[in-house]
């Protein structure tokens, strides 16, 4: 398909000369002779460009190139102007033309421009579908209600320039928030560097966070960058906050207020434009009165405070979570998918998940490793899931249907084993028909 263009100028010897030569090139053309016509034209046509005359009877061309950058803001407009007319030129700038062009027109470079455009509109859309595909990726899943006010808030934060505080148990996804806001912020371009807080020791934090001169350190004869040279006009993720101890609390909170630091052993004071996202699994409010943190620090941290729910209240999306993690182990081990039945399902559902995602995701990792059928059952599962100690047992299940389902199937399987898995004789020693086992071992039965 050629690129079509859409000419309007009211001189018909111009509109001719120009598509004659514009169609050689292997452009469509179509023509207006007035701003009107134009709009409508590129309402009903989707033109690819607009090559707009400024000096028209009717409305001019500055007034139809509002109209059109009001309705179709991304359509590239280049203004033909008469020679030297400043003030113009400035208005259709600040309007949002692509290009100014004088008459007499050069048709080279009337080509040039159009290509120019065309080029730029295109890597305009390109990146347009590329950034939705970094928020379709990055967004958290599960459809659960808490999970779907995380995202709204995520979005509506990331393209700020605001601090966060994530709080959450561990394994919720506080890191995984973290980078979501960091790629949807303008300052995606630029790394994020993450600093674990609670794994430093105090005799290397300096050195981790500001970086240290050739000779400055015992043992090493190198510059060596700190997190937050590194993290310049970027995001720094300060991770497990809470754990810091008081004297290194005292120096994140003077370089988060300054902006400024010195390598160790360096006298040059260094500027760093950071934003700063932290983390934390403990409850800070409590550390503080405790005499454990620092409160100015707290306030400097908790500008937009993001709370990321334990599993357990959003189980609603384990099946999805499940679905996205065996994706990802058939991928990573080149085997087809495995399922869940939907039995394991229901305890998958009501166990606690103290450690969270990061639990769920291990386990299914595992069974998808372990299991060697494609289907993954209650026998499957590890005891612990089924232990009334930990609350994940069948007596959890919500609904009567659903545990009374789970429970045959657990019934079923352990009577198979204690019967050698004989099916009739099984059936015989539990007093249903052989065919009853099959099927509610397929999970099909209601
Ligand atoms: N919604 C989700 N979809 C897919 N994977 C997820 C989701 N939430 C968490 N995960 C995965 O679970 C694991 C734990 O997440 P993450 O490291 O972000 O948790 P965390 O809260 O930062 O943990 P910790 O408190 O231990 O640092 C990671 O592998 C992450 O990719």
């Amino acid at each position: 398909m050629f690129p079509s263009i859409l000419i309007v100028d009211d001189e018909p010897s111009i509109l001719q000369s120009l598509s004659g030569l514009l169609i050689d090139e292997g452009f469509e053309i179509i023509t207006a002779s007035n701003g009107y016509e134009a709009l409508k034209i590129i309402d009903s046509e989707a033109p690819d460009l607009v090559l707009l005359d400024i000096w028209m009877p009717g409305i001019d061309g500055i007034e139809t190139l509002k109209e059109i950058k009001k309705n179709s803001s991304s359509l590239p407009v280049i203004i033909i102007t008469g020679h030297g007319n400043v003030e113009t030129a400035v208005k259709a700038t600040k309007l949002g033309a692509f290009d100014l062009i004088e008459k007499p027109l050069n048709i080279d470079k009337v080509i040039v421009s159009i290509n120019n455009a065309l080029d730029f509109r295109r890597l305009e859309e390109e990146n347009r579908y590329l950034r939705k595909k970094i928020i379709e990726k990055h967004s958290i899943s599960g459809g659960s209600a808490p999970v779907q006010a995380l995202n709204l808030q995520i979005a509506t934060v990331a393209p700020t320039e605001s601090w966060v505080l994530i709080k959450g148990e561990n394994g919720t996804g506080k890191e995984l928030v973290a980078r979501t806001i960091h790629q949807l912020s303008p300052r995606a371009e630029a790394p994020m560097i993450d600093v674990n807080c609670a794994a430093i020791p105090e005799t290397r934090i300096e050195n981790e966070l500001f970086g240290h001169e050739k000779g400055a350190v015992t043992g090493s004869n190198v510059k060596m960058r700190g997190k937050f040279e590194l993290a310049n006009s970027g995001t720094i993720f300060l991770d497990e906050i809470g754990d810091m101890s008081l004297a290194t609390q005292a120096k994140i909170l003077r370089v988060l207020d300054e902006k400024k630091f010195q390598r160790v052993g360096g006298g040059r004071v260094l500027t760093t434009d950071v934003r700063v996202i932290a983390a934390t699994n403990k409850d800070l409010e409590a550390e503080i009165e405790k005499g454990r943190f620092r409160e100015d620090l707290y306030y400097r941290l908790n500008v937009v405070p993001i709370e990321v729910p334990p599993l357990r209240e959003r189980a609603e999306d384990i099946p999805t979570l499940v679905d996205i993690f065996l994706g990802e182990a058939a991928a990573n081990n080149r085997e087809k998918r495995k399922t869940v039945n939907p039995d394991a399902m229901e305890i998958l559902k009501v166990y606690p998940w103290p450690g969270n995602v990061r639990e769920l995701k291990n386990l299914i990792e595992r069974l998808a490793i372990m299991v060697s059928d494609e289907i993954i059952g209650v026998a499957d599962l590890p005891a612990n899931l089924l232990d009334p100690k930990v609350g994940g047992n069948l007596f959890s299940i919500a609904d009567l249907q659903q545990a009374r389902t789970a429970f045959e199937s657990e019934y079923i399987r352990k009577q198979l084993a204690a019967h050698g898995n004989d099916i009739d004789k099984t059936a015989h020693a539990i007093g249903v028909e052989p065919d009853y086992i099959t099927t509610a071992l397929e999970g099909t039965r209601d």
